[in-house]
């Protein structure tokens, strides 16, 4: 018997219950059945029409919770995130690949110079879901500067965590783990290869990831489910899809402005176009985190992109102007020692 709230349950979630109803946690959703942890474990179980009542909410997700009545999920109970893929293929369609997450691991590796704009880019969607993002960078056994490597990190990041772990040694992983707080659900975002299988089974204490073939004794039948979130023995939740593996890569053409383009638009309702949205008369951005319609939390994160970006563009413009420079006197140079024209 596993206690609700070591699943993530939220008690206010128990007054969204229809009566007759018990809450479930869904892991897995596989075509025409759902994978779901409750306190009495896991079981499949059949998603019911409710489950798509509002359109807008794109159906349940691994990290969902919805009301079962016997073997039928029949409504899903509200998110306080949403890990939202848009643009995927030719669809515009938005498609949930993770709902109810804390934390956002933003994992990529120590080997390679800090991949800073792809960083951003995944801490911007992850700011955009309503969670907490934390930089993870892994190999620290192979990298010979770490400090270095967290800093540059750090320096971009503003405001987000940011780790150095190494999954063979252990190094780093204590302090992970202490981020991960019972009953609390994170999930791991990155590019192919910089360790997030690894990294899974690090924090797992046991290799859970690419063998997560789960087999389970239920009253005498055997059922075998591929779990997409697991309990870690810290007591905190993991979630890996492969729909949250891929959502790296389409993120990665998409930008800041498209993470937040709920903010740009406010933005256009300010009476001064120029409008930094501190206080102006008129403020669109400030109307809106009045009435509620914008999450002071949102607005944080937009900011600090905002922030960042703008530094990103003071760099440009510097090295820009380096190279051109540069340029100008190679020129004069190539003028110079050019051998003067035949007549
Ligand atoms: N030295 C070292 N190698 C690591 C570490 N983490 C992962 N690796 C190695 O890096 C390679 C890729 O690791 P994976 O965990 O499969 O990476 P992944 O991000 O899950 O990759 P995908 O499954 O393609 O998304 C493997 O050969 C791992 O053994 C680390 O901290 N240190
Ligand atoms: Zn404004």
């Amino acid at each position: 018997m596993t206690p609700l709230p070591a699943l993530g349950w939220r008690p206010e979630l128990a007054a969204q219950l229809p009566a007759g109803t018990a809450p479930a946690r869904v892991v897995r959703v596989d075509r025409g059945r759902l994978g779901v942890l409750t306190g009495d474990g896991e079981r499949r179980v059949h998603p019911g029409a409710g489950l798509y009542a509002d359109a807008a909410l794109g159906g349940p997700a691994v990290g969902d919770w919805v009301a079962l009545r016997d073997e039928l999920a029949v409504a899903l109970l509200p998110r306080t995130s949403a890990f939202v893929r848009t643009g995927a293929g030719r669809s515009s369609a938005a498609q949930v690949v993770a709902a109810n997450l804390d934390l956002v691991l933003v994992v990529d590796a120590l080997t390679a110079d800090p991949r800073l704009r792809r960083v951003e880019r995944y801490l911007a969607v992850a700011w955009s879901s309503g969670a907490t993002p934390v930089v993870v960078l892994t190999k620290a056994d192979l990298c010979d500067d770490v400090v270095a490597g967290v800093e540059a990190v750090r320096e971009d990041a503003l405001g987000v965590d940011v780790l150095a772990v190494s999954s063979p040694t252990g190094e780093g992983i204590a302090a992970l783990r202490a981020l991960l707080a019972p009953g609390r659900t994170a999930a791991m975002v990155g590019p192919s290869g910089v360790g997030k299988s690894s990294l899974l089974n690090a924090l797992a204490g046991e290799p859970v990831a690419g063998t997560r073939e789960i087999r389970e004794d239920g009253r005498g039948r055997h059922t075998t489910t591929a779990r997409e979130l697991q309990l870690l023995p810290g007591g905190a939740l993991l979630i890996d899809t492969p729909g949250m593996r891929e959502l790296a890569l389409y993120d990665d053409a998409a930008g800041v402005e498209a993470a937040y383009a709920d903010v740009a638009d406010l933005a256009l309702d300010c009476r001064f176009r120029d409008c930094a949205h501190g206080g102006e008369p008129g403020c669109g951005v400030a109307a809106a985190l009045d009435d509620g319609r914008l999450d002071p939390a949102r607005f944080r994160g937009w900011r600090k992109l905002q922030a960042e970006a703008h530094r990103q563009r003071l760099r440009v413009d510097a090295r820009a102007r380096a190279e051109e420079r540069a340029r100008l006197r190679s020129l004069h140079r190539s003028r110079r020692d050019l051998p003067s024209r035949p007549r």
